[in-house]
């Protein structure tokens, strides 16, 4: 007997203490079976308390009647499954006549703490079936990718939803993106994980990295052009530009053949050519924007123009012919000149990491998604990136990104640095990769100063 009390208290205390130091463990060993049993044992009540129940119909309480059985009660929607998932449940529940999904929307924090979850989001699948996806602790706190993802072309896992689940940035869906944030709110640590993600995949990397290129020169090795400053920038996007007009007119000309041949597929972008005859599809990633659009005198004021309309014609014409803009910056909006909203209503995936300011997250989300202006400058200052992330669609989410140190997202890259292809037009833009610096003998600090 002493025994088996000795054994119920190591339990409870080793539950607790994974509850409180490793709840992703906690979910897994303990959490998940108690959350199902509470959610299946408290749901009649729960729902009726939340205002999520019907009255019996006519002829229910009719039968009861009949056959003198007692009254029935309101009725909750139907449990359609319970599926327990990594962080959390999911819950499919079937509406009952004079249900809405919106009902169920609006009850999401009532539910939250009535079955003490984490986390409760809401969604319509179809008509009359709702899913409600409940998450066990904060999975943002400290993030882990699932190991099992579905990994399509051109589709990255970047970051983990607070519901719990994998947010995918999905060029193919969303073309190009805009990243904002303040200093220090984890812009970085995003975009290296989308190189990361893009590392082993089939497609050419170009980079445009002002800040010296300190963020994507290390990764030079799976990167097929890069540019640290303006000028080269300049010229870069040139290229690019020409290289999308290549490809316009490879489809074109593949138009004239298949258009002669009855049932043939006629290409509209690089995905509708056939694989031998297809353009490497190619992400252009450019940090601190902001440095290509200031200017001090004319020349630069000139040179500024021509990247901001290099940038335009990508992202108007760029999707078919297979280049993605990502744009980085911790503000991005009419203060810095002509061109740039024109620019930014063509970057329909928006992510908001910390803004310092109200405007900053209108600019990202002011003219797509209202709702998430407010989400966004709520952001904590002590928790760098965390984001909210939405597209022209009006929804938007609470993400988190792993954090993949510059080291790992190095090593990813050089592992995969023989799938760097080489693209004719932009070949005068390769990183060229020397041998390490060596480390000086004289740290800098205490070198003797030179006059
Ligand atoms: N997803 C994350 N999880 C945990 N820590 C993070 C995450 N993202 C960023 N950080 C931490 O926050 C700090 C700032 O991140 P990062 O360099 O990405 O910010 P930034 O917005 O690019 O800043 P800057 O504009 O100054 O370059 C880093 O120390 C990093 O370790």
């Amino acid at each position: 007997m002493l025994w088996l009390s000795v054994l119920g208290l190591l339990v409870v205390v080793t539950a607790l203490m994974l509850r409180w130091r490793r709840p992703a463990w906690y979910w897994l060993t303990f959490g998940v079976t108690l959350a199902a049993l509470r959610v299946l044992f408290r749901y009649a009540s729960v729902m009726d308390a939340c205002g999520l129940t019907v009255p019996p119909t006519r002829w229910r309480l009719a039968l009861a009647r009949a056959t003198n059985r007692p009254v029935p009660g309101p009725r909750a929607p139907r449990i359609l499954r319970l599926r327990p998932t990594r962080t959390g449940l999911v819950l499919r529940l079937g509406l009952r006549p004079g249900q809405d999904a919106f009902d169920v929307a609006a009850s999401c924090d009532r539910l939250r703490h009535s079955f003490a979850l984490y986390g409760v989001t809401s969604r319509e699948l179809r008509s009359g079936v709702v899913e409600v996806r409940m998450t066990g602790y904060d999975v943002l706190k400290r993030v882990q990718m699932p190991a099992k993802r579905d990994t399509r072309r051109m589709r990255v896992p970047v970051a983990l939803r607070e519901d719990g689940a994998v947010h995918y940035r999905d060029y193919r869906a969303v073309p190009h993106a805009l990243t904002l944030g303040a200093t220090e709110s984890g812009k970085s640590v995003y975009q290296r994980n989308l190189v990361a993600g893009l590392a082993s995949q089939h497609v050419a990397l170009v980079g445009i990295d002002c800040k010296q290129g300190v963020e994507l020169f290390p990764l030079a090795r799976r990167f097929s052009a890069l540019a640290d400053n303006p000028d080269t920038a300049a010229e870069l996007l040139d290229a690019l530009v020409a290289h999308m007009q290549d490809v316009y007119r490879l489809i074109r000309a593949e138009q004239r053949i298949t258009a002669d041949v009855p049932d043939a597929e006629i290409a509209a972008d690089i995905w509708d050519l056939p694989a031998d005859l297809r353009p490497v599809p190619v992400v252009v990633l450019v940090d601190e924007v902001a440095e290509l659009a200031l200017f001090a005198n004319r020349e630069e004021e000139k040179r500024r123009d021509r990247i901001i309309t290099a940038l335009a014609r990508l992202a108007q014409l760029g999707r078919a012919a297979g280049i993605y803009l990502e744009i980085c910056g911790q503000r991005f909006g009419s203060e810095l000149g002509k061109g740039i909203t024109m620019l930014r209503a063509q970057l329909t995936g928006r992510t908001a990491h910390r803004v310092n300011d109200e405007s900053s997250a209108n600019m990202a989300f002011g003219d797509i998604a209202p709702d998430a202006v407010l989400a966004a400058i709520q952001i904590p200052a002590d928790l760098p990136g965390i984001a909210i992330t939405g597209d022209s669609t009006g929804g938007w989410a609470r993400i988190r990104a792993p954090h993949t140190s510059l080291r790992q997202a190095v090593n990813t890259c050089n592992r995969y640095a023989d799938l760097a292809p080489d693209l004719p037009a932009l070949v005068p833009f390769r990183p060229a990769l020397g041998s390490p610096r060596p480390i000086p003998a004289t740290p800098v600090e205490s070198a003797p100063a030179t006059a």
